[in-house]
């Protein structure tokens, strides 16, 4: 579902972040994203979204070439990749519901079928009944939530988060785990950058580590 070949990426005249990257994911994976802080993490996410292109190597997904698409192809694709931020970077002014929906408008979705799938959205996070609230009338892991919900809205094949837990105490980091891998259960691939090792070596899923730009 999710494969990198020989993947090398280097920002400007750096050095190499990503040097011969090579793994594979499957569909309805639940797969960790480990590494110290500029391992590379957060670029190696960015190549499978398509916001950054490897230097050299192939990033396909769902059998999508997508180091080579076209510029103008790249929105396109993008719609089928969720992405969850570790701060979940809601807008304050919207209400609860018309954030989750904003992917969806983009897109042109129509006003029944906005209606229909922010509400199964936001009951898949377990927040149907806060639609017309706003984010500063939720916790930290009910925003997350939020986040979540606005990732999956437009029913991606792919998730991936960056560090989604970076700001919750441990048991709310755990419930978010658990909500992430139920979507990986329904057959959406999921990669999770993390720097929570206790956590995420608990949960059992397999882990990809990043060190001096390979995979160990
Ligand atoms: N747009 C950019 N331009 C130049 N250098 C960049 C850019 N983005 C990242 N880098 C550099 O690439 C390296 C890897 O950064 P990246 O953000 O991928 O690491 P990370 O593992 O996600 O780190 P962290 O855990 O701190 O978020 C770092 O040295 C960083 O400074």
């Amino acid at each position: 579902m999710i494969e990198l070949r020989h993947v090398h990426k280097r920002y400007s005249q750096q050095k190499d972040v990503l040097k011969n990257v090579s793994f594979s994911l499957e569909k309805g994976s639940m797969t960790f994203l480990t590494g110290q802080s500029g391992a590379g993490k957060s670029t190696l996410l960015k190549l499978i979204a398509g916001l950054e292109r490897p230097n050299k190597g192939d990033v396909v997904v769902g059998g999508e070439p997508v180091s080579s698409l076209k510029n103008w192809e790249l929105p396109y694709y993008r719609r089928q990749i969720g992405v969850v931020f570790q701060d979940h970077q809601l807008i304050e002014e919207l209400s609860i519901f018309d954030n989750v929906a904003l992917p969806l408008r983009v897109s042109g979705y129509s006003d029944l079928d906005i209606q229909r799938r922010v509400i199964s959205a936001l009951a898949s996070v377990g927040l149907a009944d806060s639609a017309v609230n706003f984010p500063s009338q939720l916790s930290g892991g009910e925003q997350q939530r939020v986040g979540i919900a606005r990732a999956v809205v437009a029913k991606p094949s792919v998730l991936i988060a960056d560090e989604p837990t970076g700001n919750l105490d441990p048991e709310l980091s755990t419930d978010i785990m658990g909500l992430l891998h139920r979507f990986s259960q329904v057959g959406v691939t999921v990669l999770i950058a993390s720097h929570d090792i206790a956590l995420i070596e608990q949960l059992g899923h397999p882990i990809l580590h990043l060190q001096g730009g390979n995979i160990r």
